[in-house]
Order: structure tokens, then C-alpha cells, then sequence
């Protein structure tokens, strides 16, 4: 679905320190044999696998890329053709949540046998212990027996073995203390600097943790800015700077009752929970504290008044303890203080957050990241400096919570505020801006999803066009970053956002601390298991798994752990896309990825500390035949796009402002389109709305049916005179009479106001009652049609209906959820329209099969055609990888890719007839006949039901445009022999 909601999380977990030995020959995919005690198995080393559903199966909708010459010219908007646009599923508006919707646990380290325990997702775990290691120096060929000789240098690494017993924060950024500890069992200062190792073999210098309980780091990053910002004396003497200003009112804002500044303060302000200090370190820490806070104010007042290199070192060392920018960021930090929009590509795990993090301090007004999801959004919020107020609206906030985000961020103390594309069909998330807050910059983060043709389009992000944020926010800067895109999707991207391609800042695609190896399987558990044993994934400390199904994800999380292997079922897609877990060594794909997009999103989840990491693919026909075959689940025909427009553009939509809905399930259902995240409807929704002739207007998304009760009248109740001022104070009761019983008890008589009575106060009320059919003594109504008739927005209605609610009037239950739009103009030819889109999506689906391929390729030309000439060993590849990877991005190569499906088969057209035959009560399509025959569910023709002929998924090696003009000649066949003769 397309709201911010999908994710809410995930745990990794850490392990222990990895131990690594001189490597012995790496062992090769050896028959396993059965599970060993767990008391024998790694009993120094742990290795914890994080097996992960891969996003891009289920989610990903790519926006294929067409390789052909005709795709290509496909790829540009059409001019002629209307240009398409999305809608946001609605929410209550979303509130801004300090309570993060997680929760943290500690573990103790211990060294014994690896405990088996699998954590619902949401959960964060955290390992008892900090390792102090560098990767080993080994080669490896993890399928292979052979051992290839170290030809890569940046294998090279030296065994560094660390075993402090610190806690370890999950996810984020190591905070560090003054004294960390480096190398073996040495403790060298090394003061607030972190090295800059991004894509560097040098070994990460280790920083000891603080000990911690339940808190999360963006809890200790409150709790310091707390300290800075609360507990420093004297100022500076700019203290007319915005920055100034923000820090003031901060200050008052959390300035607690008793006069002291307590963590509690910040922590209910926050609702995180929170680990008080000793006095003593409180001491300590004010002190360092105030130093650091006016170094910082002055650093920003300088930098603001010159963006000098200087000037921003000294801010980066400040307030991240970095002593050097990587590449890319200091021209893109420059960029953005210049108000110059700039499009920013880096490889995953760059660093391109703090491309907005550092001037969100230096910039007047707040930065606006806009995040494609909830865990991403967290997860940046917690990366935030200390110094940085950060807030969040998503759609699991409660009212109170987006009304509390509201305040403050008028207050001015919120200076980064993460959203969701979805946020923007909010009209109430939009009003807070129209007044005096002002927006200086506006982040587009993975912002390759606004194009169709890149891997993982979102429709919600075709919202954000310049135009529309100009307008909307005021705002003249934008910022779009993403990790992974092609030249196509990135002119698709800078033309949406209008950045001139002099903003352009592109770096290398890819980090060269990853070793990308592959191998063909026959039985990839075996093997999976195999390698995780071998040299060098025995010795990383966690791994990510990427599996494309679910139920793989729990078989495989069983079997590793029968084999004493901590293996957790992470279900966020939020791993492959952003998240920054620093200490992954290594990443797993079990199936092949979508797209060479989503295996770099992918495989960037690991190494993201600059240490050498390992990435391995497993490539197996069952799977990529299964895969290729999903690449058309979400395809539809142009008969399917004639039945929904006509289902739209009702003879009744005239009517200027008249709201409109289509629910959801039913239309799925009935035009067999899918409704999951990448939502066709949708899609074509905001076609209709951002194309070149805007038709409609979308609205939130509701649900459209609601079930309302009335309270009932005289109910008699008996309690104190205590209790009645409670209720009274409370509007629970209408009127009352009370009677005193002579032992201090009052008698009550409570009347609810009866409905009709309701009605003569409140239109609301009496329009739900014309408008209502009456089921079992409820009043059950849809919502349009009584905003309709009132001439209110549904949200307006929505909130009237709570208002009811609180008052104790009725209870209600809503159900149904439902796009819902207005109509601008009716299309005059909705023949030709339907045609132009149906294109469109075709050529949509075509460049994501022909994205497919292209990965593919790169697969099996690295494991049966590589010569292995440049440095490619065994089963290590990435060398030919990088170079394939490369071409794709720069898009030098435009080829078609070949590809394992047959064109021809023998049975095909025999099998298809006897289908119809047996089914002759079913009105098929041809792309229905196809999806049954390669084994592909819809709302319409559901697996429950098809997959129990035999026919179904029969032929999944045979193309599907094949099988579709097979299925399309003997539907002819068919109707020409039920025509009646005349
Ligand atoms: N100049 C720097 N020196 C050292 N470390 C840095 C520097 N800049 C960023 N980092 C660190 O790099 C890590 C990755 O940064 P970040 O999460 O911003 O990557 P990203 O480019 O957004 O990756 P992705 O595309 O996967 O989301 C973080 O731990 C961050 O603190």
C-alpha cells in the first residue's frame, strides 16, 4: 500500500566479536549433515543473519527502463499524452511521534552457544558486545573449494581482533566517547573524530560504547542536546540568528517545573524512554557541553555568513566529529547554501544525509525530508546530531501527537521534519504551511522514485514537482538524493523538480569495499548454510539474507537456526532502501534481485562502516523463472483501463465539487487491478490528475462506509457526588437529576440526547439520517454522499463525526477504503485516453521485465562467460559486476538482454483450449489465461481458486507474451464457434 505506513521497523541483531583466524581454504558447498549440538557449534563466533523478504518483489514496482529503441523514446513524458499522477491514501492527519514504534531491547553478552529467538518485526535488538576487529585478510570462492590466491588488493586486510564487552547500539551512528578504544585490547584517544573511510580498506578505528540501557540512540542524542543546549551559560553575542533564536526557544520549551534541566523533561516531551546520568557525569557532561554548544553557535553563525570550506569543517567536526567531507558532499552542502536545487547521486552509505544535515543548521527556516518510509524516516530521525530537533508526521501517530509535532513546529523547534510523499494530498498537513513558517529547504530523499522508469516507482512521488512545492511550501531549494538511478530516471527526476544540469552531482554507483560474488545453486539451503560457515562470512558478525518471498524467509530463519546460526525474520522493506545499520559485513541474496538498482540498494546495507564486505548471490532457474513470471502481475489490458475509466467519469460527475470514491477492494476485484503498493488504480488516478489535461483532483484517501450508533436515551445509573463532577466536567451527561439518598449517594438519571433531537442542533446529524440505511439499529452511511449533500469536505466531516464521538453522543466504526476525488473536467474521448494509458503502463511493464534481464545477464555472464582476466576469482566477480553495473547506470548499454524463456511450445494452444473447455462459465481476458498459466494470482482470479487446476503455473517457462497471443488466438477461436450463424 501506498501509505507511509509500511514499515514500522525491524531488530538486527549484533553479535558478539567475530574471531577471525587465519582462514582456511574456503569450504565449498559440502553436503550438510545433520544439525550440530548447538553446544558445539560457534561457540566463540556468532554470526547473526537477518533474513529479509526483499522489498522489490512484493513492493517494488519498477519503473522499467526499456532497453529498446522504442522504449526509450517511451521513456520521456509524451506530450501528447497525458502525463500521470498518483493519489495518497488518506489518514487522520499524522501526528509527530517522539514514541518510536518500537522497542529496544538489551541483550548481555555472553560467549556461549548463539541464543535462538526470533523478535516480531519492530523490535530492536541489541547485542551485548562491541567487536574490535578489522576483516580478514582472506580470499575466498564461498561455493568452491579451491581457495583463490589474494588478487584483489582490497582483500588485503589485516586480522584485528577487538573484545571489549560494551553495549552496542542498533542502527545508528556509534556516539562516541572521549576515550575509544583501537586494536586489540590497547585504548588510544582519540577524541570526537571518526575517520573518513567510505570505500577505504583502512581499518575502522573502534570507538567504545557507552554502556546503555533501554535507550535508543536518538534517545542519547536528545539527551545531549539536552545538555548542550539547556545547560550552557553564556552565549555569543549574535543572538539575533535564526539558529540563536531556535535554540532559545528550545531552551524554554524544555525548561522542566523544578527549574533544573532532567532528562525526563525532554523525554516526556518526547515520550522516549530515557536513562538518567549519575550526577557526577551530568556534571562532567554540562561542562563539555556548554563548551561545545558555543563553539557550535559561533561555527554556524560563521558558516552562515560565509559557506567557506573552513567554516563548514569546522561545523562537520563539531558536530559529527568527522574530520573531512567524502566526496560529493562538500559541493552539494555548498550548493544547497547557495539556494541552487541540486540533484545528488552517491553510493549507498556515502553519506548523503548529512548533505542536508548540515545545512538544516545554517539554514533560517526547517528542511522538509520528504522519505518514502516510516522505518526510513526513524531511522533518520535518530541520526539526526544532537543539535538538530527533528520530527516525523506519519500515519500510526495519534491526533495528539500530530497536534503536539503542529506546536512545535510553529515554535520554531523543529529545524528537520521528515514526511511522506502521501503528506502532500493532506490539506491540513499543507495549511501549516501557508502561514509565516518558513521551509529553506526541501529534501527529496530516494527520489528516483518519482520516475516510472526507474526501479521502484512510487505514484505518491510524482506529487512532488517544483511547481507544486513552490507553491505549496514557498520553497526555492530542493535537494533530491538517491543511490541508484539511471541517466533516464535521472532526467525524469531533475525535469519534475526543475534542476538545471549544472546541479548535477554523480559520483561512482558503487563503494569498492564490497566483494560481489556469485554461484549458480541446486540447493541453496545447503549452500546458504555452507557459506555462512565458510571464510569469509564465518567471521562477520551480521549478515543480511534477501529472500523474495515470506515463507522463505521463516523456512530459511528455522533451518539456519537448527544449525545453532542466530538468524532473525526481518520484515521491513526498509532494508533494502536506506537503512544504516553500520556494522553489516556481509549481505546474501538467496534470489536474484529485481533490477541491478535494487541489488546495489541492496548489497549497500553492508560495509557502510568502510570496512571490506561481502556480498554473494545465489542464481537458481526455479527462482528466476518464478520472478520473471511475477514481472506481469501487475500488468493491465487496455479493456481493463476502458472499464475503470468509465467507473471514474460516472454520467453523475459533473457536478463541480462533488466528491467521488471508488472503494478499493471492490474495483481491484472487478477490474482485476492490483491494490498493493504499487497501486494501478492509483496510478492511473494521478495520471488523470498530474497529466498533461488535469481531470480530476484526488483527495486523502477514507474509508468511505460508516456504521454509526446512537446512544441509548434514560440509562440510570448510581454513583458519588465525586464521581458526578468528574462526569460533568467531562460533558458526559446530557442532563440529570440527582436525589440525594440520605447516606451521601446521589441517584442519577442520565439522558442521552435521542437522535432526532440531535438532528435539529447539528445538520451532520440530520443528513446521516436521511442518508442512511438502517442495519440491525445502526445507521450505516456512505461518507461522500453525506459531505455531498452538506457541501463539506469529507475530512471536515471526519472531524465532526469525533467531535460526536468525544462528546459521548455516538460510536461509529468506518470501513472501506476508497479513492476519493472531485472531477475538473469529464475527458471528451475516453476511447483515446484509455489507449494512451493502457500504453503507458505497457511500456511501464516493459521496462521492468527488460530491467529483470539486464540483471539476469549480469549474473550469468559473471558466472559462465567471465574470463576472469581482470581479477575475477572463483566465484568472485567484482570487477565484471562493477563494469556491468556501471554500463547499465550510464545506460551504455542499451541492448537487449537475453533472456532463459521459451517462444514456442508445442502444447500450448491444445492445453489452453481444454482449459476454456473446463471453464467455460468464466470469462477470461488473455492476460488472465497467461497469468494462470504461469501461476500468477489476481484480485479477480485469486490462487485459492485457480491454483487447484492443473494448468496453473504450467507454463512459466514460456514467455508470457507468448502464452498471452496463445490465449488471445483461442479466445477467438472460441467465440467464433459460439457466434450464432446467420
Ligand atoms: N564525512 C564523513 N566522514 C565519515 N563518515 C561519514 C561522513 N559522512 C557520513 N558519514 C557516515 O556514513 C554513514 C552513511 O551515511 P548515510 O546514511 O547518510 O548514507 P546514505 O548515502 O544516505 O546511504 P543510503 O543511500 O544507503 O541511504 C553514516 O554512518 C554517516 O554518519
Amino acid at each position: 500500500m501506498d501509505s507511509d505506513s509500511d514499515s514500522d521497523g525491524s531488530h538486527v541483531s549484533n553479535t558478539p566479536p567475530r574471531v577471525i583466524k587465519p582462514s582456511p581454504p574456503a569450504p565449498t558447498s559440502a553436503p550438510v549433515s545433520a544439525p550440530p549440538s548447538r553446544r558445539t557449534l560457534f561457540s566463540t563466533t556468532k554470526s547473526k543473519i537477518n533474513v529479509k523478504a526483499s522489498s522489490s518483489s512484493s513492493h517494488s514496482k519498477s519503473a522499467p527502463k526499456p532497453k529498446s529503441s522504442s522504449h526509450k523514446k517511451s521513456k520521456a513524458p509524451d506530450p501528447t499524452s497525458v502525463e500521470p499522477e498518483q493519489t495518497p491514501p488518506e489518514e487522520p492527519f499524522p501526528t509527530l511521534s517522539p514514541i518510536l514504534p518500537f522497542q529496544i531491547r538489551n541483550r548481555v553478552s555472553d560467549q556461549s552457544p548463539i541464543s535462538i529467538e526470533t523478535l516480531p518485526a519492530g523490535f530492536f535488538s541489541k547485542s551485548a558486545s562491541f567487536s574490535k576487529f578489522r576483516r580478514s585478510s582472506v580470499s575466498f570462492d564461498p561455493i568452491k573449494d579451491e581457495p583463490c590466491p589474494p588478487l584483489a588488493s582490497n582483500l588485503q586486510q589485516k586480522v584485528h581482533i577487538g573484545g571489549s564487552d560494551c553495549a552496542e547500539t542498533d542502527w545508528t551512528l556509534p556516539e562516541l566517547e572521549d576515550e575509544a578504544s583501537v586494536g586489540y585490547g590497547n585504548t588510544v584517544k582519540v577524541g570526537k573524530r571518526h575517520s573518513n573511510l567510505i570505500g577505504s580498506n583502512e581499518p575502522m578505528p573502534q570507538v567504545k560504547l557507552r554502556k546503555c540501557g533501554n535507550e535508543g540512540n536518538f534517545v542519547k542524542l536528545n539527551l545531549k542536546r539536552n545538555k548542550k543546549f539547556l545547560n550552557k551559560g553564556k552565549r555569543g553575542n549574535s543572538t539575533s540568528s535564526g539558529g540563536r533564536r531556535f535554540y532559545k526557544k528550545y531552551k524554554k520549551k524544555f525548561k522542566p517545573a523544578g527549574g533544573g534541566e532532567t532528562e525526563e523533561g525532554v523525554c516526556e516531551e518526547h515520550g522516549v524512554f530515557m536513562e538518567s546520568l549519575t550526577k557526577e557525569k551530568e556534571k562532567q557532561e554540562g561542562k563539555k557541553a556548554k563548551f561545545d554548544c558555543e563553539s557550535i553557535e559561533e561555527t554556524i553563525l560563521a558558516a552562515r555568513n560565509e559557506s567557506s570550506e573552513e567554516n563548514l569543517l569546522k561545523l562537520l567536526s563539531l558536530t559529527h566529529g568527522y574530520d573531512s567531507f567524502r566526496e560529493g558532499q562538500l559541493e552539494a552542502i555548498k550548493m544547497v547554501l547557495d539556494g541552487k536545487s541540486s540533484m545528488l547521486v552517491l553510493p549507498t552509505g556515502a553519506g548523503k544525509s548529512l548533505c542536508y544535515q548540515l545545512p538544516a543548521m545554517i539554514l533560517p527556516g526547517i528542511t522538509l525530508v520528504v522519505s518514502p518510509l516510516v522505518a526510513l524516516m526513524i531511522d533518520q530521525l535518530k541520526q539526526l546530531p544532537p543539535m538538530i530537533q527533528g520530527g516525523l508526521f506519519c500515519s500510526s501517530q495519534t491526533p495528539e501527537e500530530v497536534s503536539k509535532t503542529k506546536m512545535l513546529l510553529q515554535q520554531g523547534l523543529i529545524k528537520v521534519l521528515f514526511v511522506s510523499p502521501e503528506r502532500f494530498l493532506n490539506a491540513e498537513f499543507l495549511s501549516i504551511f501557508s502561514g509565516t513558517l518558513l521551509v529553506s529547504l526541501v529534501v527529496v530523499d530516494e527520489a528516483h522514485c518519482i520516475s516510472e522508469w526507474s526501479h521502484n516507482f512510487r505514484p505518491s512521488y510524482m506529487r512532488l514537482r517544483a511547481s507544486l512545492l513552490k507553491e505549496k511550501l514557498n520553497v526555492n531549494c530542493i535537494l533530491a538524493m538517491t543511490a541508484t538511478a539511471t541517466t533516464t530516471t535521472l532526467h525524469a527526476v531533475m525535469s519534475a523538480l526543475e534542476i538545471p544540469p549544472t546541479s548535477l552531482i554523480q559520483k561512482a554507483h558503487l563503494r569498492d569495499n564490497l566483494h560481489l560474488s556469485v554461484s549458480l545453486s541446486k540447493d541453496k539451503m545447503k549452500d546458504l548454510l555452507a557459506l555462512i560457515k565458510s571464510s569469509p562470512f564465518k567471521e562477520v558478525q551480521s549478515i543480511i539474507v534477501y529472500c523474495k518471498f515470506q515463507f522463505e524467509t521463516d523456512v530459511l530463519s528455522r533451518y539456519l537456526r537448527d544449525y545453532n546460526i542466530s538468524a532473525k525474520v526481518v520484515a521491513t522493506v526498509a532494508f533494502g532502501m536506506g537503512l544504516n545499520k553500520t556494522d553489516v559485513g556481509a549481505v546474501i541474496h538467496y534470489s536474484l534481485p529485481e533490477s541491478l538498482e535494487a541489488y546495489v540498494q541492496e548489497i549497500g546495507r553492508a560495509g557502510r562502516d568502510g570496512r571490506s564486505s561481502y556480498c554473494h548471490l545465489f542464481l537458481d532457474d526455479d527462482t528466476y523463472f518464478k520472478l520473471r513470471s511475477l514481472m506481469f502481475s501487475e500488468g493491465v489490458d487496455q479493456y481493463a483501463v476502458d472499464k475503470f475509466l468509465s467507473q471514474v467519469f460516472t454520467n453523475d460527475n459533473k457536478s463541480q465539487g462533488k466528491i467521488f470514491s471508488l472503494v478499493k477492494e471492490s474495483a481491484s476485484c472487478k477490474l482485476d487491478m492490483k491494490e498493493e503498493v504499487h497501486d494501478v488504480m492509483f496510478t492511473l488516478l494521478t495520471q488523470l490528475e498530474l497529466g498533461e489535461v488535469q481531470y480530476l483532483r484526488l483527495l486523502p484517501q477514507i474509508n468511505v462506509t460508516c456504521t454509526l450508533n446512537f446512544h441509548k436515551v434514560g440509562r440510570k445509573f448510581v454513583i458519588t457526588s465525586v464521581h458526578l463532577g468528574v462526569l460533568l466536567a467531562a460533558g458526559a451527561l446530557r442532563s440529570y437529576k440527582h436525589v440525594t439518598n440520605g447516606r451521601n449517594y446521589i441517584k442519577h438519571l442520565s439522558y442521552y440526547t435521542p437522535p432526532d433531537v440531535l438532528a435539529e442542533r447539528d445538520i451532520v446529524v440530520a443528513e446521516i439520517l436521511k442518508k442512511s440505511e438502517m442495519k440491525q439499529g445502526k445507521y450505516v452511511f456512505d461518507i461522500p454522499t453525506v459531505a455531498n449533500s452538506i457541501g463539506v469536505m469529507t475530512t471536515d466531516l471526519s472531524i465532526q463525526l469525533q467531535n460526536l464521538k468525544f462528546k459521548g453522543e455516538v460510536t461509529y466504526e468506518l470501513k472501506d477504503q476508497a479513492f476519493c476525488y472531485t472531477i475538473v473536467q469529464v475527458p471528451t474521448d475516453l476511447c483515446s485516453l484509455s489507449a494512451v494509458l493502457t500504453k503507458w503502463l505497457s511500456e511501464v511493464e516493459s521496462c521492468k521485465v527488460w530491467k529483470f534481464d539486464a540483471m539476469y545477464d549480469a549474473v550469468v555472464f559473471a558466472v559462465n562467460s567471465c574470463e576472469k582476466l581482470q581479477g575475477c576469482c572463483g566465484a568472485e566477480h567484482t570487477l565484471c559486476l562493477q563494469k556491468r553495473i556501471l554500463d547499465y547506470f550510464n545506460e551504455t548499454d542499451n541492448n537487449d538482454h537475453p533472456n532463459k524463456m521459451g517462444q514456442s511450445s508445442p502444447f500450448l494452444r491444445a492445453d489452453i483450449k481444454v482449459f476454456l473447455q473446463g471453464n467455460s462459465q468464466v470469462k477470461f481476458t488473455p492476460r488472465s489465461i497467461a497469468r494462470i498459466m504461469h501461476g500468477i494470482a489476481s484480485p479477480a482470479y485469486p490462487s485459492t481458486m485457480w491454483s487447484k487446476t492443473h494448468f496453473w503455473g504450467r507454463y512459466t517457462q514460456t514467455d508470457f507474451h507468448v502464452v498471452m497471443e496463445a490465449a488471445k488466438a483461442e479466445l477467438i477461436n472460441l467465440s467464433a464457434k459460439t457466434q450464432p450463424t446467420s
